[in-house]
C-alpha cells in the first residue's frame, strides 16, 4: 500500500483545515449516507475521512463503529485509486479477505467507494456503500454514487467557506471591540444604517437594546450632542454629495446622559445591491480626546508659567551634549533665543565665562547617575548678559525603564542673588568705602590666626587712625569727611596685595591685615614697617576733597602674630594700643606693639575715664596769665585750663587736652571754660581796686565750628553779665582757614556784639596774608616758639619783625607770648611790639592770686 500518499502532509493539511474530523453528526452528511445506501441497495453506507492513523466516519448507515484503525479501512484503497473502487466479494479478494471487518462483524463482503477529492486535488476520504453479501454494482448505481460524492465535496467546500466567513466576522468583531472602532453603512436610498456590534457598544446600547439590523438615520443622529449636530449633518451631507469624505470628531449623548467623543470617518461607496451608500467607521476617542485635552492644558500651562521649562534627551551627557526637544515661552523671554534656534542643540550654549565649572560637574555627575539635581548657575542670554538661574532637573522615563529625557525647570533668580549680594555687602562691607567691614575683618583675622598657628606663619595687623579727622568732619562737614575717608580707602588699597585685607574698622579707623609675611619675626616686622612707611609717605600728598586740598596724616599701630595662640580681639587691641602710642608721640607715625605699651595704654584709658568724671566732678580750674602793655600795665589776662587731678595733682593742657580732642569732650570742656572765664570776669569787673580790663579765652576748632557756639557764647555773656567788649577769643590759624565764609560770618556776628578776636600761635601754621586780611581779627599773637630763641636766632628775630610790621600795616595789635626775660621784651619793643605775655610779666595763677 502506498502510505506516502496517505501520509502526504498537504493532504492531511487539507483534511485538518476543513475542521471535519471528530465533529458531531450533521444532517446533510447523514442524509447523503442514507441516500447512498438506498441508491445502492446496501445495508451500509458511510462518509469516511482518512487521517494518518484511522478511518473516521462523518456519517454512517448500518454501521456501529465510529472509526477503525487504518489497517481495517477498505476506503483507504478508494482514496489511493484514481476513481471508483469496487470489491464484489471480499472473501475472494486476497487484499481484503483477512480484514477483521470481513472476517468478523459486520462481515463485509462487497464494497464500492468514490474518493472525496477536494478542489485542490487532495483526497480526504470516500463515500462508500457496503454489503454483507457478495454482489455486483450496476453502473447506474456507481454513477449515482459519484454524483453523491460530488455533492459531499461541494458541501464540504461550502461548509468550509462558511466557517471561514464566520471566523473572519468574529475576528473583525474582536478587532473592532479591541480597537473600539465600529463600522456602519448608510444606505443613501433607504436612509438606514447597518451598524456593527461595536457601534452599539460605543453608543452604550449593547445591553440595553437588542441589536436592530437596520437603524434609521434620524435615530442614529438622535445620539449626536445638540451642539455638534449641525456640523455632523454638514459632514454627512458633504460625504453624501461627494464633496469630501467625512472626518469629524463630535460628541454623542448616551441614554444615561453621559457624553462620549467619537470620530466618524466615511466615504461614498456602492453597496452590494448597487445602491449609493456611505461606508463609515466610528472610533470611540473619549479617552484620546481627554488625554489630548489634558496634554493641551499641560502644554498651555507650561507655556504660560513664568519659569523656564526645557526638555532634553537623556544622552549623550558628554560632547556634544543632549539635544533640546522642548522649551517654553518663558525660555524665549528669559534667554532671548527663539525656540527654533535652540531645538536640537545642547543647552551648553547657555553657559559662559562666569558659569561655575564645579557646579556644572556636580550637575553632570548627578545626571549621569540618573538622579534629580538642583543648582544655581550663571547662564547667559543671547546678547551675552549673564543671569542667575535656579535649576531643578529631573530624569524622565517615557515608555522605558531608564530615563529617556531630562526636564529642567529654571527660574531667573538674578534679583535674589543681587539682593543676597547686597545683603552680604551690607553685612560684610562698609557702605561708604566698599572695604570689608569690622565683621568681615574679624572673620578673616580669626582665620588668619588659625592658619598662622597651624603652619607657623607670620602676619600683622596695622591699625590706622586718621589724625585730626574729627576736626575736619566738624569744620568742613560730614560730606567732606566722607569724601576723605573714601580717598583714604582708595589710597590704602594701592599698597596692599589682593591676598591681604584693607578694612574700615569704624569712623576714621582702618585696619590692614597682612597674611603673607615672612615666617621669621624680624623679617615680618621689616616687611610691615616698609609697608607702614610707604603708607605714611603716601599721606604726604594732600587729598583732593571735592576741590579742596586737604593734608591728612595717619597714626599707625602694628601688631605682629606668628603662631602664638592669640585671639583676634587681642591682636587688634595690641595694634590699637600701638596706634595710640603713635598718636601720643606726635601723630603721623608708626609704632609696633610692645609689652610696655600696654601699661601706657591702660594709663591712657584710665585718664580718659577720669577725664569724663572730672568734668562732672568739677575738677577743672582756670588759671589766668596777665597780658601787659609797654608800660607794664595789665591790659587783660589769658584763661588757661588746669586739671586738679585727685591723685596726680595739677595737670597741664599738654597732658590731657589730646584726650579731650580725641573724644567729643573738647566741646563740653570749652563751654565750661568760656562760662567760667566770663563768670570770673564778671567778678573782677565788680571788684573794687584792681580791675581786670579784659579776658582772653582759647577756643578750639571743634568748639568754634559747633553749630551751637554762637548762641551759647551770647548766652554765656548775658548770663554772666559781662561786657562783651572785655572778651577776646583766641583762635588758631587752623580753626580759621576751614570753611572761611562760615567762620567770617560767625566772627562778624560776635564782633557786632563787641567780642574781639586774637589769632593765636601765629607763624606756626598757614600764616597766609590773604586770610589775615579777610578775617575780622583784632590781634595777632606771635608764637612763643619764635620768642624763645629770638635773641640768638636771627631767623626768629626776622620772623617776629615781619609779623609785627605786617600787623602794623594791617592795623592789627601784636601780642608776643612766652616772654621770659627783659632782653626778649626789649628787642620786641624795639621791633614795634606793644603787648606782652610771659613768665616775665607773670605766670598763670589761680584767680585769687591775681
Ligand atoms: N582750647 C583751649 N586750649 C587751652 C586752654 N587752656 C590752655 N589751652 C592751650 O593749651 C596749650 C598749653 O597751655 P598751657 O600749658 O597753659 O601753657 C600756656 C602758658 O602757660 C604758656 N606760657 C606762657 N608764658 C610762658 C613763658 O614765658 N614760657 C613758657 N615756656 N610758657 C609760657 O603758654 C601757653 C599759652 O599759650 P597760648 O594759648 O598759645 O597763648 C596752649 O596752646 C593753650 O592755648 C583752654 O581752656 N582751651
Amino acid at each position: 500500500m502506498n502510505h506516502a500518499l496517505v501520509n502526504d502532509p498537504d493532504r492531511l493539511g487539507t483534511l485538518r483545515a476543513l475542521h471535519l474530523l471528530d465533529t458531531p453528526a450533521e444532517s446533510f452528511f447523514d442524509e447523503i449516507a442514507r441516500f447512498a445506501a438506498h441508491l445502492a441497495g446496501t445495508p451500509i453506507a458511510t462518509v469516511t475521512l482518512i487521517d494518518e492513523q484511522r478511518q473516521w466516519f462523518k456519517a454512517r448507515v448500518g454501521l456501529e463503529l465510529p472509526e477503525t484503525p487504518l489497517a481495517m479501512a477498505i476506503c483507504l484503497y478508494t482514496i489511493m485509486s484514481s476513481g471508483i473502487y469496487v470489491v464484489e466479494d471480499t472473501m475472494k479478494d486476497p487484499t481484503h479477505s483477512s480484514n477483521p471487518l470481513v472476517t468478523g462483524s459486520p462481515y463485509l463482503r462487497a464494497y464500492a467507494g468514490v474518493p472525496l477529492r477536494m478542489e485542490n486535488g487532495h483526497v480526504i476520504g470516500a463515500l462508500a456503500v457496503m454489503d454483507t453479501r457478495p454482489r455486483r454494482f450496476r453502473s447506474s448505481v456507481l454513477e449515482g454514487l459519484v454524483m453523491l460524492a460530488q455533492q459531499v465535496v461541494m458541501h464540504i467546500t461550502l461548509r468550509q467557506q462558511k466557517l471561514e466567513l464566520e471566523l473572519q466576522t468574529r475576528r473583525l468583531r474582536e478587532a473592532q471591540r479591541i480597537a473600539d472602532i465600529g463600522s456602519w453603512e448608510l444606505d443613501l436610498t433607504t436612509h438606514t444604517f447597518q451598524i456593527s456590534e461595536q457601534v452599539y457598544r460605543i453608543y452604550g446600547v449593547w445591553h440595553a437594546e437588542p441589536q436592530a439590523p437596520l437603524i434609521p438615520l434620524d435615530r442614529y443622529l438622535d445620539y449626536v450632542h445638540p451642539d455638534d449636530l449641525a456640523s455632523v449633518q454638514r459632514a454627512l451631507e458633504d460625504a453624501r454629495s461627494g464633496v469630501r469624505p467625512m472626518d469629524i470628531v463630535h460628541r454623542i449623548v448616551l441614554a444615561d446622559g453621559s457624553v462620549r467623543h467619537v470620530r466618524q470617518h466615511a466615504e461614498l461607496i456602492r453597496s452590494l445591491d448597487q445602491h449609493l451608500a456611505l461606508a463609515g467607521t466610528v472610533h470611540h476617542v473619549t479617552e484620546l480626546i481627554e488625554k489630548q485635552a489634558k496634554r493641551e492644558l499641560l502644554e498651555e500651562c507650561i507655556e504660560r508659567v513664568s519659569d523656564t521649562v526645557m526638555i532634553t534627551e537623556a544622552s549623550p551627557l558628554d560632547e556634544p551634549g543632549p539635544r533640546i526637544v522642548f522649551v517654553n515661552k518663558a525660555f524665549e523671554n528669559t534667554t532671548g533665543y527663539r525656540r527654533d534656534e535652540v531645538l536640537g542643540r545642547s543647552p551648553r550654549f547657555l553657559q559662559g565665562p562666569g558659569t561655575q565649572r564645579c557646579e556644572l560637574d556636580r550637575v553632570g555627575n548627578a545626571l549621569r547617575h540618573c538622579l534629580p539635581v538642583q543648582s544655581e548657575l550663571i547662564n547667559y542670554t543671547k546678547r551675552g548678559k549673564p543671569f542667575w538661574a535656579q535649576l531643578d532637573i529631573a530624569p524622565v522615563a517615557v515608555r522605558s525603564e531608564t530615563p529617556t529625557h531630562f526636564v529642567s525647570v529654571q527660574r531667573d533668580v538674578t534679583r535674589r542673588k543681587e539682593d543676597e549680594h547686597y545683603i552680604r555687602q551690607l553685612a560684610f562691607y562698609d557702605a561708604l568705602t566698599g572695604l570689608p567691614n569690622r565683621r568681615l575683618l574679624m572673620d578673616r583675622l580669626a582665620h588668619a590666626l588659625q592658619i598662622a598657628l597651624r603652619h607657623a606663619q607670620s602676619g600683622a595687623v596695622m591699625f590706622i587712625d586718621l589724625d585730626n579727622f574729627k576736626t575736619l568732619n566738624d569744620t568742613m562737614g560730614h560730606d567732606k569727611g566722607d569724601i576723605l575717608l573714601t580717598l583714604v580707602a582708595q589710597r590704602l588699597q594701592r599698597f596692599v596685595r589682593k591676598s591681604n585685607t584693607v578694612a574700615r574698622f569704624g569712623g576714621d579707623e582702618f585696619v590692614i591685615l597682612l597674611e603673607d609675611l615672612d615666617p621669621q619675626s624680624d623679617m615680618a616686622a621689616t616687611q610691615a614697617r616698609i609697608l607702614g612707611e610707604k603708607i605714611l609717605g603716601a599721606f604726604q600728598v594732600p587729598f583732593d576733597v571735592a576741590g579742596y586740598r586737604h593734608s591728612c596724616t595717619p597714626s599707625i599701630g602694628v601688631a605682629l602674630f606668628n603662631g602664638e595662640p592669640v585671639g583676634p580681639d587681642e591682636i587688634l587691641k595690641r595694634a590699637d594700643v600701638a596706634m595710640y602710642e603713635a598718636k601720643a608721640s606726635g601723630r603721623n607715625g608708626l609704632r609696633f606693639f610692645d609689652k610696655g605699651m600696654q601699661c601706657r595704654v591702660n594709663k591712657r584709658a584710665a585718664l580718659d575715664r577720669d577725664f569724663r568724671k572730672a568734668l562732672q566732678a568739677g575738677e577743672f580750674v582756670l588759671h589766668y596769665q596777665p597780658q601787659v602793655d609797654q608800660s607794664g600795665q595789665m591790659i587783660g589776662v589769658e584763661a588757661l585750663v588746669r586739671w586738679r587731678h585727685p591723685h596726680r595733682g595739677l595737670l597741664y593742657p599738654s597732658e590731657f587736652m589730646w584726650i579731650a580732642e580725641d573724644s567729643n569732650l573738647i566741646v563740653e570742656l570749652g563751654d565750661w571754660v568760656l562760662g567760667q572765664a566770663c563768670r570770673q570776669m564778671a567778678l573782677w569787673q565788680r571788684r573794687a581796686g584792681r580791675p581786670v580790663p579784659g579776658i582772653s579765652v582759647n577756643v578750639s576748632a571743634r568748639q568754634f565750628h559747633h553749630p551751637e557756639f554762637l548762641p551759647r557764647t551770647i548766652d554765656v555773656l548775658r548770663a554772666a553779665g559781662v561786657d562783651p567788649r572785655s572778651l577776646k577769643l583766641e583762635l588758631t590759624e587752623s580753626t580759621l582757614v576751614d570753611r572761611i565764609d562760615d567762620t567770617v560770618a560767625k566772627m562778624d556776628t560776635l564782633k557786632s556784639w563787641g567780642v574781639r578776636f586774637s589769632l593765636d600761635d601765629f607763624g606756626t601754621g598757614y600764616s597766609s596774608l590773604a586770610y589775615l586780611k579777610r578775617l575780622p581779627i583784632d590781634e595777632v599773637k606771635i608764637d612763643r616758639s619764635f620768642i624763645q630763641d629770638i635773641l640768638c636766632n636771627q631767623d626768629d628775630a626776622a620772623i617776629s619783625q615781619t609779623i609785627i610790621s605786617l600787623c602794623q600795616i594791617l592795623g592789627l595789635n601784636v601780642m608776643a607770648e612766652g616772654i621770659e626775660n627783659e632782653s626778649q621784651r626789649d628787642l620786641l619793643a624795639k621791633q614795634g611790639c606793644k603787648y606782652y605775655q610771659g613768665y616775665l610779666m607773670g605766670r598763670p595763677v589761680p584767680p585769687e592770686l591775681l
